[in-house]
């Protein structure tokens, strides 16, 4: 049973792009005492358990096997994280500190998150950590899974490194395109990767400025950067995110910013993943980078934002996809 905060690391990442042999890292590192793992198997046989059973021995593990986990319309995913947090602890072994539920490659992480939104009575700090398959690279980003999957995600880890070396090198600015507020973890050596993309989320936010010059990576995604003009009052905030998911619905993919309000000495962190809100809460981190407010969205017609009211509050700079350029060259500018 545990006490204190949980981390919940939901591992996503399109079909076969290595979030099974991940896992097994995570397994195998000396710090899985402290770790449950949750897997959903999605209808196939059950090989990603039995894998991970082979690593992690001693680690509680959970199989949710009657379907992909973000089509379950029941409470089985909050049943099974209700019973892993209750279970006494086996003899020798730390409070649970972590949970990693790997989902199926096709789940799509809103649901997913939906559920765990219904889950306050636990203590949880939920993270989205999606894999990025260097031998794959963007090709699968015209699947609308994959690019939730990636706009979802709070770091997202490069895999098969050994089978794509050069394509390592290049993956943060392809990550980048992807998810410009995301982490992007590309290291070679995995030792170095598994404490890093499963360590607590803390403040969350990068902080780091937006690149003004990525290209966008798939014909349906487009990235608006979202500056506010000046201090806006919290409540007109809360207006626009609240119409910018009501208009948008499902082509939201995700929402993540910085932005000073009159009510607040520090800058809020505001962030969606889908039309799923994460409470606001100011940042304590110094130097913050200037306001902003990254917008992740399919099929967005132009323009699409700056008619969300309150309006006036915001300038735009649309970073969207050339509908003619050749595949896997699809370049644009943010035009302001
Ligand atoms: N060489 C190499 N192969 C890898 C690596 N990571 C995964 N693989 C292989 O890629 C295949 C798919 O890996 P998995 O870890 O099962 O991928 P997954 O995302 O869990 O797959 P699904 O659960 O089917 O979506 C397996 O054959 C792995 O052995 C890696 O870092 N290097």
């Amino acid at each position: 049973m545990s006490a204190g905060i949980i981390d919940f690391f939901v591992l996503t990442g399109f079909l076969g792009s290595g979030k099974t042999s991940l896992l097994r890292d995570v397994l195998t590192a000396e710090t899985a005492s402290d770790t449950a793992v949750i897997v959903n198997e999605a209808g196939e046989v059950g090989l990603d358990g039995v894998l991970l059973r082979e690593s992690g021995d001693d680690v509680p593990m959970a199989m949710l096997s009657n379907g992909c986990v973000c089509c379950q319309v029941g409470s089985d995913l909050a049943f099974t994280i209700d019973r892993l947090i209750m279970a006494p602890r086996p003899d020798g072994l730390p409070p649970l500190r972590r949970i990693v539920l790997e989902t199926s490659g096709l789940s799509m992480p809103g649901p997913v998150l939906r559920q765990l939104a219904t889950l306050a009575e636990h203590r949880m700090r939920v993270a989205v950590v999606a894999t990025y398959d260097l031998t794959r690279g963007l090709d699968v980003a015209t699947f609308e899974e994959a690019a939730a999957q990636w706009a979802a995600a709070h770091r997202i880890v490069a895999t098969k490194a050994d089978l794509a070396p050069r394509a390592l090198v290049d993956a943060p600015l392809a990550i980048a395109q992807l998810n410009p507020v995301a982490e992007a973890i590309a290291d070679a050596d995995r030792a170095a990767v598994v404490p890093t993309a499963f360590a607590p989320l803390t403040a969350s936010l990068p902080l780091r400025e937006v690149a003004s010059d990525l290209t966008a990576a798939h014909p349906r995604l487009a990235l608006c950067l979202v500056r506010p003009r000046g201090e806006i009052a919290y409540a007109d905030l809360a207006s626009w995110l609240d119409n910018v998911a009501g208009r948008l619905g499902e082509r939201l993919l995700r929402i993540k910013g910085l932005v000073k309000v009159h009510e607040a000495p520090r800058p809020l962190l505001v962030e969606s993943v889908g039309t799923v809100f994460s409470p606001p809460r100011q940042l304590t981190a110094d130097k913050p980078p200037a306001p902003f407010i990254v917008v992740i969205a399919r099929d967005i017609v132009r323009n699409e934002l700056e008619q969300v009211e309150p309006s006036g509050l915001f300038a735009f700079s649309w970073r969207e996809p050339e509908r003619e350029a050749a595949k896997g060259g699809i370049r644009a500018e943010w035009v302001t």
